[in-house]
């Protein structure tokens, strides 16, 4: 009997000639991250931020209350203000947003390390949860090259129901429509992951080498939710303080040494405190420390929320409460340490698909 699992075999029950060629079986490794604008004009931003916004796991208010808000209200403003901070980040060069640029420049770091690994039995990719390249397309692609089984990568290591859910979420819709569907995994987070936490002190060290002076507190500033979700059961909340506890304990650190704080808080609803905006000022001010570092743990990579929020705002809230010197440890990104603790999280969800 022939073997049809086999490139470019076919199956005796069709003649040759009407049977496609089978794909030769590959393992699609598909990373996602949140996604971004297109352009920082008013209509690139309005396409954006209505399609995130529009997420009820971002923003669960019932659709009749919350959508004549968003739509006649926040969409005719928010584009122009938002647009505007991007503009202070883009990428002029490659006419993007530094996120699309990092996220472009991991996936190119984990495709070399996993195909000199595994050659072309892997194929990675990267998707967006909101806008290009979409979710859809990219499970597309990958079904048609030939891709039976896909690792699903959300890269956000806390989960949140506003991030790593609805990543998920998306990729469940791309499966749904695909008519012979690849089996899926999906990567847990990774907020404890030693190989992470190891990239994160790493990146502390390094940064810290280059001062003059030592900060009297390391900031790590996460991005926040309502106060509600972890009410509700969101771990989010859980997850971030472990990250920092386990970074303390890398660095052999005492507890005054590093701190907790969460930002980008949206709207009228109490979030997940104390707010970074705020407790910046309040070191300086109250507590005497004019000396500070920021680090964001929970973004896998630089985005308008570190490059603009922390790096501008949030280091203008600090200098005008008489803080003297702030220094920004930038995310992960393509560090070496990044991409190997990345790659290493993958190949443990890779077990026995590749053997
Ligand atoms: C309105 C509610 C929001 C929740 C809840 C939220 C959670 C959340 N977001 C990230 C990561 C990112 N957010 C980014 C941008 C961004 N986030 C919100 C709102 C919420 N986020 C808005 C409106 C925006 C757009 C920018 C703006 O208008 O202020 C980004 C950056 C994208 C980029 O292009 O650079 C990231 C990344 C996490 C991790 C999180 C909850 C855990
Ligand atoms: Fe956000
Ligand atoms: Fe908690």
């Amino acid at each position: 009997m022939r073997d049809t699992s086999q490139p470019g075999a076919t199956c005796p029950a069709h003649a040759p000639k009407d049977h496609p060629a089978i794909p030769a079986q590959k393992v699609g490794i598909l990373l996602a991250n949140l996604g971004t604008p297109d352009g920082t004009d008013y209509w690139s931003m309005r396409r954006y931020l209505g399609e995130f916004l529009s997420d009820k796991r971002v923003i669960d208010y019932p659709a009749w209350k919350w959508q004549p808000l968003l739509q006649l209200i926040i969409l005719s403003k928010r584009p122009f203000t938002s647009g505007a901070a991007y503009r202070t980040i883009w990428n002029t060069e490659a006419d993007e947003s530094p996120l699309m640029t990092i996220t472009k420049a991991q996936t190119a770091a984990i495709r070399e390390t996993l195909t000199d690994q595994y050659g072309d039995r892997v194929m990675v990719e990267f998707c967006m949860r909101y806008g290009n390249p979409s979710t859809r397309s990219k499970v597309r692609e990958m079904v048609a090259a030939g891709c039976t089984k896909i690792v699903f990568f959300p890269l956000y290591p806390q989960y949140a129901g506003a991030t790593s859910a609805t990543a998920n979420d998306q990729f469940f819709r791309a499966l749904m429509q695909e008519k012979w569907q690849p089996t899926a995994r999906i990567v847990d987070p990774y907020f404890e992951h030693p190989a992470y936490i190891d990239a994160l002190a790493q990146s502390v060290e390094r940064r810290y080498a280059d001062l003059e002076t030592r900060p009297d507190i390391l900031v790590c500033s996460y991005h926040g939710v309502p106060k509600r979700y972890l009410m509700e059961g969101d771990p989010y909340h859980c997850q971030c303080q472990k990250t920092t506890r386990l970074l303390k304990e890398r660095l052999g650190w005492a507890d005054t040494e590093i701190t907790t704080t969460f930002q980008s808080q949206f709207g009228p609803e109490d979030w997940l405190r104390p707010y970074t905006v705020d407790e910046v000022a309040r070191l300086a001010r109250e507590d005497g420390k004019k000396n500070i570092a920021v680090i964001a743990p929970a973004f896998s990579a630089d985005c308008i929320e570190t490059l603009e929020e922390i790096n501008e705002e949030i280091r203008e809230s600090f200098e005008e409460a008489g803080g003297a010197r702030f220094t920004y440890v930038p995310c992960l990104n393509d560090d070496p340490a990044h991409i190997a603790a990345l790659s290493t999280v993958i190949r443990e969800n890779l077990g026995g698909w590749l053997d």
